[in-house]
């Protein structure tokens, strides 16, 4: 990115200048654009045809949960009956059982080789709690549009990519491990997948898109790629919740975040949850450093200065020898990044979290993160890496794992007495 013999300074000024003119020039427009969009979206994608309500009332067991797979395979159904795209209420279709919708997933993923298999290390702390743990995944899931239009991913086949396949082998993932609170990014598919089937789970999501999605410019795309954040509703109460469009040096960016509270119905205890995915991409490491520092400025508003416990999951975009992570690392948030602990030291982030070949080579970096109040939290267990083995010759994503970026597990629980130094 850097030309030899330019400051760095010089480049970034170069950046800033872009970033500023793109925006000048298009966001007037783009907010206005984006809201339409937003909107338009929603109702376009939501699963308001009725004739899935009527299968699934009529329907029982594995044939009613098929209807609802099937259903969400091809999204273009919704625009067949226009007149049933006015009032979204998905809160009202039927729950699935998860283990029924599983078999639908492994049906459909029946040619392909089997999953990976990850195991749970258990980290053994001194803080014995009387609740269930609290989980936590994240993961960006890799847009469809991206993966099939931008990522240049040189060693995966086309086949590997089919969201039919793909969209189940994520599901199966998500139902592998059945976290308690589900942080997402690259998400290009919330209204027709994911927002309809992971409600009917018993989980409440939000969706904040980019506001200049890159999944935009692929022909045939499904709308913007975002963060979003799931919850279990049975588990937890939401308190408040904030979409965040993050700033660099007061300049809107097209990078978000989603942070909500949410109060533990078991335990009457409050966290923050937060979700982000950083600027990505070599000679914006200072642009990302700056959004860091808008995220932790809000988060440090929204936990009333560091009284609420938080956890903090992304794609930040950044190994751990950057200056974002390093700000992570040392707010006066108090935060821990959880899969340091996996390592021997407890102080090594892991080698990798994302493994790709584009085409300008190998690409393994650890970039995803989950960070937490150490004070106030701690990590019972983390789900293991996969193995360079198990990711084979040709790396992510592949037939057997749907993203170039690894799920991040971890099950966390609250420190019984909290001394009141998050
Ligand atoms: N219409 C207009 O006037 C303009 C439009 N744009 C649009 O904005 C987009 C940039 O958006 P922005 O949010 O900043 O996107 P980012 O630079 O943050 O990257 C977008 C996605 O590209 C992936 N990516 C990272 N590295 C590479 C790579 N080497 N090759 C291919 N993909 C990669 C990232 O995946 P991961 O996080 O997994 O690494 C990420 O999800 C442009 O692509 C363009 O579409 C930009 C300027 C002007
Ligand atoms: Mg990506």
């Amino acid at each position: 990115m850097f030309l030899p013999g330019c400051p760095r300074d010089f480049f970034f000024s170069l950046q800033s200048i872009w970033c500023w003119s793109f925006w000048v020039d298009i966001l007037r427009s783009t907010e206005e654009r984006f809201s339409k969009l937003y909107y338009h979206l929603r109702r376009k994608f939501l699963p308001l045809d009725p004739c899935t309500q009527i299968v699934c009332s009529m329907g029982n067991g594995t044939s009613r949960l098929y209807s609802a797979l099937a259903k969400t395979l091809n999204s273009s159904a919704a625009s067949q009956h226009p007149e049933y795209l006015v009032s979204p209420d998905s809160e009202h279709l039927e729950p699935i059982d998860p283990k029924e919708l599983l078999e639908e997933c492994r049906a459909v993923l029946h040619t392909r080789p089997p999953r990976f298999q990850r195991d749970f290390v258990d980290l053994r702390t001194d803080c014995p709690s009387s609740h269930p743990p609290i989980r936590v995944m994240q993961w960006n899931i890799l847009a469809q549009a991206l993966g099939e239009g931008k990522d240049n991913f040189v060693q995966c086949p086309v086949e590997a990519l089919k969201w039919e396949e793909r969209k189940c082998l994520i599901l199966e993932e998500i139902l592998a491990y059945q976290p308690d609170i589900l942080c997402l990014q690259e998400v290009d598919h919330y209204f027709d997948t994911f927002q309809p089937l992971l409600s009917r789970l018993g989980y409440q999501g939000t969706f904040f898109p980019k506001p200049w999605s890159p999944c935009l410019d692929v022909e045939h795309n499904n709308g913007p790629d975002g963060c979003a954040l799931f919850f279990l509703q049975n588990r937890f109460k939401l308190v408040n919740s904030a979409n965040i469009r993050l700033t660099a040096m007061t300049l809107k960016t097209n990078q978000v975040a989603i942070a909500q509270t949410l109060e533990c119905k078991e335990s009457s205890r409050q966290f923050c949850i937060a979700v982000t995915h950083l600027k990505a991409r070599t000679g914006w490491e200072r642009f990302r450093s700056a959004q860091g520092c808008d995220l932790l400025q809000n988060l440090q508003n929204i936990t009333q200065g560091a009284k609420i416990p938080l956890i903090v999951c992304g794609d930040f975009n950044a190994e751990p020898t950057e200056e974002v992570y390093k700000h992570f690392a040392s707010s006066s948030l108090n935060l821990n990044s959880a899969y340091k602990l996996l390592s021997a030291d407890g102080q090594s982030e892991p080698p990798y979290t994302t493994w790709k070949i584009r085409t300008s080579g190998e690409c393994r970096h650890t970039l995803d993160y989950i960070w937490y109040s150490k004070h106030a939290l701690s990590v019972k267990s983390a789900l293991d890496l996969l193995t360079e083995e198990q990711i084979g010759p040709n790396r992510l994503p592949s037939f057997n794992y749907p993203s170039d970026h690894l799920s991040l597990v971890c099950d966390f629980s609250f420190n019984e007495e909290p001394d009141g130094l998050l």
